[in-house]
């Protein structure tokens, strides 16, 4: 009885969400995944037959985003294995009396603008907003960072104390050396020549401050998010942001304002997305402002499993878990995509197919079918060269609360420590009960400790279940002391589980595109972690904008990676400013009003002014607030109104 309460709460959740998005004056300015007046499918065309390829968190939210309007496509998921959701992956393990929680995959995400706030939005929308749980930027997790080189820890510093308590730390620790005069010295550095398409993350830093800062520190963060090596990975895909300024200004310490006042046009228009549909409500936003990370009180998993349970409800969307799709061929004239599984090789067509695979296994199923008895060859070459690494996860839990020395979110090792102070190939320890212990039933010490990423690149095999959790128990014993014995332990082996964006990545896909459109002239689209980002904010970002494409006019046209055409487009921030946009372009003009009068008026008058200019905006700002704050409560009155009508069902 309770179990179907909770599903019509479901099944109707889904249909307000339908309803919301459908309102004519919450359509949204960038992303529409409603077929409109201008689409060239009208309301009586043929319902549209969408295959998404791959049931992690990129497929299931382009589902979501797919299902979510009125005349929706037919969706079909296809996954190679049993289980729904990808590379999100918590369980609740059973200790002395209470339950942990332990995440194999990612476990927890940074409320960035603006794909962390578009996560936000969509938590909220699918009714989790109220499971969100915010790591405040005050929590010893958000302050305290630790890097191990090469024999100790040392905590890095924390930005809120200031440039000068930090200063002897860089004079002080051996990893640090040089740090200090390499930034000075940066702006008299030679810019890159203009030919330079490319070049890894270890020799743009090397070039511009010093390899110590390599080294020593960006190659420990780069495997806290690419566990990969920053001498292969991409300067201008992982930091365009640096990489975008050194070509503009010549110098990446010159040209910090600059980067200050821009934004990437893609972000510029979620952030308008998002500001246009009020989204978040004005409370997420306030306490994402506080906050540097969040996650959900039963693991992040719990985004895919509501998700998965909204659509099946929903009855738009059919779900093929163990089906791997071994072939993908344009058929009926370029008309329709043939799927070839590995079920009794049954084949089904679709009107478009959206991968959502690693590329490197989409390049081994869209292959050239050959009729002269040659090899088959794949019509996604430069797909077939990217590399992903893999990471053991092992999960550690103490019943002391106390076990840990230090406080914090845990340690990086970077590249530069020796083999004998890491012969397990460790790249990094989460203290996951320093971030939250609102999880975990019971008290006591949790840590994650990941193996391998790029340290395996070349190995034929990797460390098992049970070597690894020794390898995981030597580590802690050797650099944080702990010599008691976990009271559980918990092991995955994610394997491929980052794709690597190495050198040359910006280009490969440019490439990509070309050969989607020529091969498959549109109706193979693709999305998630291989493309535009790895985190789990950028492949929502990624789905919801494959999913427009996919409803849009212009579908024939997309393939997930136009982006790439040409190079990354910035505009101004301060025309980005979210739902203070129409504020501050208003507050620019009073301004320029005022310039063009200083040359007219004096002293007291122009002070005046400048005081009216001050009340103006204020005032507007209060106006704006109170609106944000109705729309929230609005909300809010909805939802508690969803709600009693679940209950009455
Ligand atoms: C399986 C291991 C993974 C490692 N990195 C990732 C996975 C899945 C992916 C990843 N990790 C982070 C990001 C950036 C997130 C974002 O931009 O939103 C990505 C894409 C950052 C991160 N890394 C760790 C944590 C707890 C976080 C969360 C955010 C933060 O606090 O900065 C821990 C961690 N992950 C890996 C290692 C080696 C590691 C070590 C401490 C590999």
């Amino acid at each position: 009885m309770r179990l179907k309460r909770h599903g019509n709460l479901l099944q109707n959740s889904l249909k307000q969400v339908c309803l919301k998005s459908s309102a004519p004056h919450l359509a949204p300015t960038g992303y529409s995944c409603r077929r409109n007046a201008s689409s060239t499918v009208s309301p009586s065309a043929p319902q549209q037959d969408i295959a998404i390829v791959g049931g992690g968190i990129t497929g299931l939210s382009t589902a979501y985003y797919l299902s979510r309007g009125p005349n929706s496509p037919k969706v079909t998921v296809y996954e190679s294995s049993k289980r729904i959701g990808g590379w999100l992956s918590s369980r609740s393990v059973d200790v002395n009396g209470g339950k942990v929680l332990f995440e194999q995959g990612p476990r927890s995400l940074r409320p960035s603008v603006p794909r962390g706030l578009n996560t936000v939005a969509l938590l909220e929308e699918i009714g989790l907003g109220d499971e969100i749980i915010y790591i405040p930027k005050t929590s010893p997790s958000a302050q305290l960072r630790w890097l191990f080189y090469p024999d100790h820890l040392f905590s890095l510093p924390v930005p809120s104390e200031g440039l000068l308590a930090a200063l002897p730390k860089f004079f002080q620790e051996p990893a640090l050396k040089g740090i200090v005069w390499g930034i000075l010295t940066e702006i008299f550095k030679e810019t890159r020549p203009e030919d330079l398409e490319d070049e890894s993350v270890g020799s743009f830093l090397s070039r511009r401050i010093s390899p110590n800062l390599v080294n020593n520190v960006v190659s420990a963060v780069f495997h806290g998010v690419y566990a990969g090596d920053v001498w292969q990975l991409s300067a201008k895909s992982l930091m365009p942001h640096q990489w975008h300024v050194e070509g503009e200004d010549g110098s990446v310490l010159l040209g910090i304002p600059h980067m200050m006042q821009m934004v990437r046009e893609d972000d510029f228009k979620l952030i308008v997305e998002l500001a246009g549909r009020n989204e978040p409500t004005f409370e997420a936003r306030e306490k994402i402002k506080g906050c540097s990370v969040f996650t959900l009180k039963k693991g992040v998993q719990q985004l895919t499993d509501r998700m998965e349970s909204l659509l099946r409800m929903g009855g738009n969307v059919e779900f093929k878990p163990s089906t791997a799709v071994r072939e993908i061929a344009l058929v009926e004239e370029g008309r329709k995509v043939q799927l070839i599984t590995d079920k009794d090789s049954t084949t089904t067509t679709h009107d478009q197919v959206i991968s959502t695979l690693f590329s490197k296994t989409l390049s081994k199923i869209c292959n050239s079918t050959a009729t002269d008895g040659s090899p088959s060859r794949t019509l996604l070459p430069s797909l077939s060269q990217t590399h992903a690494v893999s990471v053991n996860v092992v999960n550690l839990y103490y019943t002391d609360p106390h076990t840990l020395p230090i406080r914090g979110f845990g340690y990086l090792i970077p590249q530069s420590v020796p083999f004998d102070q890491n012969p397990e190939r460790g790249l990094g320890v989460v203290f996951d009960s320093e971030i939250t212990t609102e999880q975990d039933t019971v008290p006591g010490t949790k840590l994650t400790v990941m193996l391998g990423g790029h340290w395996w690149d070349g190995w034929t095999s990797i460390p098992n279940e049970k070597e690894s959790i020794e390898l995981a128990k030597s580590l802690v014993r050797r650099h944080l002391n702990i010599t008691t014995e976990p009271a559980a332990t918990f092991f995955s082996s994610q394997k491929d589980c980052i794709p690597q964006y190495t050198v040359g990545h910006s280009q490969r896909l440019k490439e990509a595109h070309k050969s989607l459109l020529y091969h498959f002239k549109g109706r193979v689209k693709v999305a998630g972690n291989s493309y535009t980002g790895v985190g789990v904010n950028d492949c929502l970002k990624a789905s919801l904008e494959i999913a427009s494409s996919t409803l849009s006019p212009d579908w024939n046209q997309k393939t997930g990676l136009e982006s790439f055409e040409k190079d990354l487009e910035y505009v101004e921030k301060k025309n980005a400013m979210g739902i203070y946009k129409d504020d501050l372009l208003k507050m620019e003009e009073l301004r320029k009003r005022l310039e063009d009068d200083k040359g007219k008026a004096h002293g007291k008058d122009v002070e005046e002014k400048f005081e009216s200019v001050t009340m103006e905006r204020k005032k507007m700002l209060d106006w704006k607030m109170k609106q944000a704050k109705k729309q929230a409560d609005d909300a809010r009155r909805r939802l508690e109104r969803w709600k009693e009508q679940g209950q009455k069902k």
